[in-house]
């Protein structure tokens, strides 16, 4: 599982000083004292964002801190009170204490969360008069605002899924505009457990995107990789076809268009119906002559799919097509779907589930450069295939690098841990 991880300070404003002054009039000897009151200071809130999907934003930004409450002036004028700091956060953050680990907060719900309370104003000396002491030379001071140092913490889904079928660039995409390092080859099932990567947009604005194994046709009766995996982007709200416009292995993009998405269909309907984009790949290398491009156009924007060219390898126009998908993420509603019993474990996992070295279930595999999602949650069929899986992660190299890392098992690995292997 996917744990986006951030740690911050956070401050709530100071309270205002109260003032010491005394009234002040024409002909009047001695005026009462009339200090206002300070200010209070803002509070530093939380508050669900549901256009934010990932903790990116607080990569840049790591200390908040609210305004300060005014101090009081004469004339009982009390300050004005700090305003509030609102921190949006995406919904489904985790706040814990950075020093207990404890949990404050689960943002799941639309209301606001004061994390820490501005301090009170202080009174002014208005308040101190008695019979006996008429002249309060003095006020109080105010009191300052709580701060706190905190973890959040969010478990990434998906938002878009990259379909599409062997070859045709999936992972190259997610590779050029996320932090991802899928692996990358000139082969068929070169993925072969699904990756995800944080796009980042813009201030606000970024994504999760899901790269999984090529699909082929037939995948539903088992071929290729079946098409288990596709349960990794259920819960994604926007699909992203790619196709391979370059007409290499004799493919007609046309065909590979439709096969997959009858196997989209079989697998699941209502996934079939999610909101599709459909980018033609390989722009750069369409021979003379070919008539693909033109022809996969005409056929996808035939049927209502927004259609767009980008050629991976080259970055060419992939830019462009991550900012149109932002702009369509923004208008689309989360996906709600029953809970298919796979996602259970996790759920009952609880807190530090995301790394159990023991309990191959939901595991990162980070090795060298290369970082993906091994695996969410497979169901071995036998001990051998078990082991079999064993044997792979060892020549990956994961094994030696968390311990060199001192990770240990039920340790909570989050991808800012590796936050020098990133690569912009
Ligand atoms: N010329 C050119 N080659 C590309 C482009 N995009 C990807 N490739 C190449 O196509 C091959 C397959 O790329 P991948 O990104 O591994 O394809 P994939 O869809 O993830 O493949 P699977 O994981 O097997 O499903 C690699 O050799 C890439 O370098 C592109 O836009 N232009
Ligand atoms: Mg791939």
């Amino acid at each position: 599982m996917f744990i986006d991880k951030v740690k911050i300070t956070v401050k709530a404003g100071n309270g205002g000083n109260g003032a010491v002054a005394f009234h002040r009039e024409k002909y009047v000897a001695a005026g009462g004292p009339d200090g206002g009151d300070g200010g209070k200071g803002g509070n530093i809130v939380l508050r669900v964002n549901d256009n934010l999907s990932t903790l990116m934003d607080f990569r840049y930004k790591r200390k908040y801190a609210a305004a300060l409450g005014q101090d009081g002036q004469g004339a009982r004028c009390s300050g004005k009170r700090g305003e509030d700091l609102v921190i949006q956060v995406p919904r489904g953050t985790v706040v814990r204490d950075a020093a207990t680990n404890e949990i404050i907060k689960d943002m799941s719900d639309d209301a606001d969360f004061i994390l820490c309370k501005g301090g009170r104003g202080g009174w002014g000396n208005k308040h101190f008069a008695t019979p006996t002491r008429q002249v309060p030379r003095f006020a109080k001071a105010g009191l300052p605002g709580e701060e706190h140092e905190v973890v959040l913490e969010l478990k990434l889904l998906a938002d878009v899924g990259l379909v599409g079928f062997p070859n045709v660039g999936k992972s190259t995409l997610l590779s050029v505009t996320s932090n991802a390092r899928p692996k990358i080859a000139n082969y068929h099932f070169t993925t072969l457990y699904p990756n995800l990567g944080v796009i980042y947009v813009d201030e606000g604005v970024s994504f999760v995107m899901a790269d999984i194994p090529g699909i082929i046709e037939g995948a539903a009766e088992g071929a290729g990789l079946g098409h288990d995996f596709l349960r990794h982007i259920d819960r994604c709200r926007l699909l992203v076809h790619i196709v391979d416009v370059s007409g290499s292995e004799d493919r007609d993009p046309i065909e590979d268009f439709e096969k997959i998405n009858a196997e989209l269909r079989d697998y699941s309907p209502e996934l079939a119906e999610r909101p599709m984009i459909v980018a033609a790949n390989k722009c750069d290398l369409i021979p003379e002559g070919s008539d693909n491009l033109e022809r996969l156009r005409a056929y996808v924007t035939e049927r209502g799919y927004p259609f767009y060219e980008i050629s991976a390898a080259t970055t060419q126009g992939t830019k462009q097509l991550m900012r149109v998908i932002a702009g369509r993420l923004r208008e689309l509603p989360p996906v709600t779907v029953y809970e298919p019993e796979y996602v259970k474990p996790l759920a009952e996992a609880g807190e530090a589930d995301a790394l159990s070295i023991e309990h191959m279930d939901d595991l990162w595999v980070v090795s060298g450069k290369w970082m993906q999602q091994l695996i969410a949650d497979i169901n071995f069929a036998d001990y051998e295939s078990r082991m079999y899986f064993d044997r792979q992660l060892r020549k990956s190299g994961l094994f030696d690098r968390l311990e060199e890392m001192g990770i240990e098992d039920g340790d909570t690995v989050s991808i800012y841990d590796f936050e020098f292997e990133y690569e912009r």
